[in-house]
Parts: C-alpha cells; structure tokens; sequence
C-alpha cells in the first residue's frame, strides 16, 4: 500500500554568532535564512544557538560554555545536525565533529548540498562537483579521523602524512578532470550563444526566490520550474520571446545569495556567462521581503565579481501584492518612523528616485500587476539595443503604442 506522502525531515539545530559587524538583529535575519535553506535542504529547525563574542573560536568557532550547551541539546533531543551559519576553518570543523555527536554542516555545506540535489543536467552536475571538490580539498586531514576508523588495521599507525598526501592528490586530479570537463562544455556553450545570431540577449538576474522564473514564465510562456523554496533553478533556461513582433531571448538564471561560497561563485561562472553576455539585464528584487535592499547590495557585488555591473539595467520591483509596510503607531514615542513603515509610493521617493523612470518598474508577476507597463518597458529598452545594432531596421520595429501584437501572442 501507498503511504501518504511521508517527508522525514532530520532534526538539526541553528548556530550563529554576534559580533562587531554582525548586529543580533542581523544574525536573525540570517538564521531566518539558513532556516529557509536547511529546509529546502530537507531539514526541520528545532533551535538556535546564539552567542556574543569579539571574534569566533579559532578551535571550536564558539566558546567552551556554549559549546557543551549544545553538545546536551544535542544528545537530549537526538538532534542529527548542526549547522553553523558561517563557513567553518577546516580545523574547526575538524574538532567540532569530534566533539558533537551530531553531522555538523555550514552555510556553505548546505547550499553545496542543495545544489548538488537540484543539479538535473549533466553540466550543472559537473559544476556542483567541482565546487564540492574544491570543499573537500583543504579539509581532507579533517576527515582522515573517519577513514582511519573505518580501516584500522595492521601498518596503520595513525593518519600518515603520505596517506594524506595520496588522498589530496586523488582529489586534486579529480579537480582537474571537471575543470577540464566543463571547459569542454563551456567552449560547445559558446558556439551555441555564438549561433543564436543577432538576437538582444535579456537576462533576468537576482537573488534566489525574488520571481525571476515566474516572470520567465509569464512573459515567455514557457515552462519553467517555480517553487516558493530557495534555488529552483540551477541550469540557465534560454527563451526566444516576443513581445509586439520583436523578438528577442530571455535567460532565467540561478538566484543570488548573502555569503554564497566562493567556490560556487567560480565554478559557476559559465553559468553565469549568460549574464556577462546579455546587453539587458532585468534585476529581479522581491520588495515584500524585508531585507530587500540587502538583497539588492550582496546581487550588486556579484554581478561586479563577474564584471557585468555596468551593463544597461532594469530595476524590477516584484511581489507588490505581498507587500506589506509595518504598521506605523504615532503615538507610541519609542518608534521611529523608518523605511520599514514606507508605502510603495514613499519607497519610490528614496533612492529608488534616482534609478530613474524608465530604469524601475513595480509589478506583480503571479498577479500580472503593472504587467502591460513591464512589457512596454522591456520591449522599449530590446528595441533602443535592437536599432543601434541595426539602423536599417528601423521601420520594423515602431513605438510600442503602434506596434501589432503578434496573433499568438494576443491575450
Ligand atoms: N505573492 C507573490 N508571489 C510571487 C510573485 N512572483 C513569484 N512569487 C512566488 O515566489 C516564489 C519563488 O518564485 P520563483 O519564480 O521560483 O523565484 P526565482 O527567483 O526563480 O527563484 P530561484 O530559482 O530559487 O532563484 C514562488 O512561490 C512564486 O509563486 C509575485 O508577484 N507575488
Ligand atoms: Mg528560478
């Protein structure tokens, strides 16, 4: 007989730390965070651990006291994993899985694993591997505790630094070999961009979860997998589009994230060649999440890792219908009014001002809200790109106002 659907989620608990430049209020947005991604990950949240501290533990990234709170926690309620917000040395997640009874994991662990459960094509799977590699590779000695266990034996005094050694190489080579791998794919990718001839390249670019592959999907009609958990999409999705006759492609790509690890950054750089490529980009911004400004600074930094930062940029505010403004007490004295108390009308006055009109645009893509005004838009900016590649073009391509919708595109 079928079982309903039974998830087993594995228990695990939350650590982070607060510093000088990680406030607690930060920290909890954070954990908020690694919560959402432990569970897209397949985890259950059943505490946090916070401490104060100057500077994390050089061994054991907290301090001794909290350290032996949470060992309890752990043995007390059977916890499977802990997981830690920030990326662990090699050396302390070496003693702390010596001293947890536990699987102890980091953000960077974590966002490894999801990817590598969500990697579908073959190159989106080589890339995952790599990065895992390139992980694994300063924390071999780390794991040389278990190997050591699990063989044992006669002429095995203890780890052997030549044995160590033997494993790094393997692994190195192993690096080499997808390096290698996803050169190959890389240069058969680039024919293929090559080949897609003069078409304007749009890409929707963003931090994981804003919208990018709804509005994929609403504007090209196409089939792209959503889902309200932390990256759905990992391999890059290249539509032809037409909005009014023109026709141009759209690339939905993988979501940004706050300290993604710099090994997925790098080995997911091809991907992210789309990006480099496009002359459009549509920065996707989720506005009913609170930290959306955030969100806005860490997507900015990376698409100046990948030197895309000065390419022509539509500001595209999602989810208006979701937002909600906290509710404002005037009489209550303790609470400034701050950006959190905003309308949408006052957000606009901010800097957002300065993005300018027609670099900014505030949409419901699940509602299709300010939808024919997104299309206008996008069809303005393709069509500016468009003509001064191909002056002659001219008279194809008219205002939008005078443009024909073509049949199969008319709603
Ligand atoms: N309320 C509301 N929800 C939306 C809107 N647009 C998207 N969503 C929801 O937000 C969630 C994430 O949407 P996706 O399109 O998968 O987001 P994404 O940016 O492609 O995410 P990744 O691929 O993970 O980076 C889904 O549950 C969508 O239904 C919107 O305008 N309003
Ligand atoms: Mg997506």
């Amino acid at each position: 007989m079928l079982d309903k659907e039974t998830i087993s989620y594995e228990k695990a608990i939350l650590v982070g730390i607060i510093t000088q430049n990680q406030s607690e209020e930060k920290l909890n947005e954070y954990l908020d965070e690694l919560q959402f991604l432990t569970y897209t990950a397949g985890g259950e949240v059943v505490k946090r651990f916070k401490q104060k501290m100057d500077k994390p533990n050089p061994k054991t990234f907290v301090g001794t006291g909290k350290l032996e709170e949470i060992e309890s926690y752990v043995i007390e309620n059977k916890i499977d994993t802990v997981i830690f917000d920030d990326e662990l040395t090699p050396a302390q997640q070496k003693n702390l899985s010596k001293l947890l009874e536990a699987k102890v994991l980091d953000r960077t662990n974590l966002i490894l694993d999801i990817f590598a459960q969500r990697a579908e094509t073959s190159y989106a799977r080589t890339q995952v591997e790599l990065a895992q590699f390139q992980y694994l590779l300063p924390r071999l000695t780390g794991m040389w505790t278990h190997l050591e266990r699990q063989r044992g034996g006669i002429g095995m005094r203890g780890p052997g630094e030549t044995e160590i050694e033997t494993d790094r190489r393997i692994v190195r080579d192993r690096i080499a070999l997808l390096k290698e791998k996803l050169r190959t794919i890389d240069k058969q990718m680039a024919v293929q961009r090559g080949n897609r001839g003069a078409l304007v390249r749009v890409a929707l670019v963003g931090y994981t979860n804003v919208g990018k592959s709804t509005l994929m999907n609403a504007v090209g009609k196409s089939e792209v997998f959503v889902e309200d958990k932390l990256f759905a999409t990992l391999d890059t999705t290249v539509r032809k589009v037409v909005i009014k006759n023109l026709p141009f492609l759209l690339t939905d790509t993988v979501g940004f994230i706050r300290k993604l690890p710099t090994q997925l950054v790098e080995s997911f750089k091809s991907t992210l060649d789309e990006v480099r490529e496009a002359d459009l980009l549509l920065h996707v911004v989720d506005i009913s999440h609170p930290e959306f400004e955030d969100h806005i600074e860490s997507v900015n930094q990376i698409l100046k890792e990948i030197k895309s930062d000065d390419k022509q940029t539509i500001m595209i505010f999602n989810k208006i219908d979701k937002y909600q403004p906290e509710f404002f007490d005037v009489e209550d004295l303790m609470i400034e009014r701050s950006t959190k108390h905003y309308s949408i009308d006052e957000w606009k006055n901010t800097w957002m001002n300065k993005v300018g009109e027609n670099n900014a645009i505030f949409i419901s893509a699940t509602e299709k809200e300010n939808f024919e005004e997104f299309r206008h838009k996008v069809y303005d900016a393709v069509r500016d790109i468009h003509l001064t590649r191909f002056p002659y073009n001219n008279f194809l391509y008219p205002e939008y106002e005078d443009a024909f919708e073509k049949e199969e595109d008319s709603e």
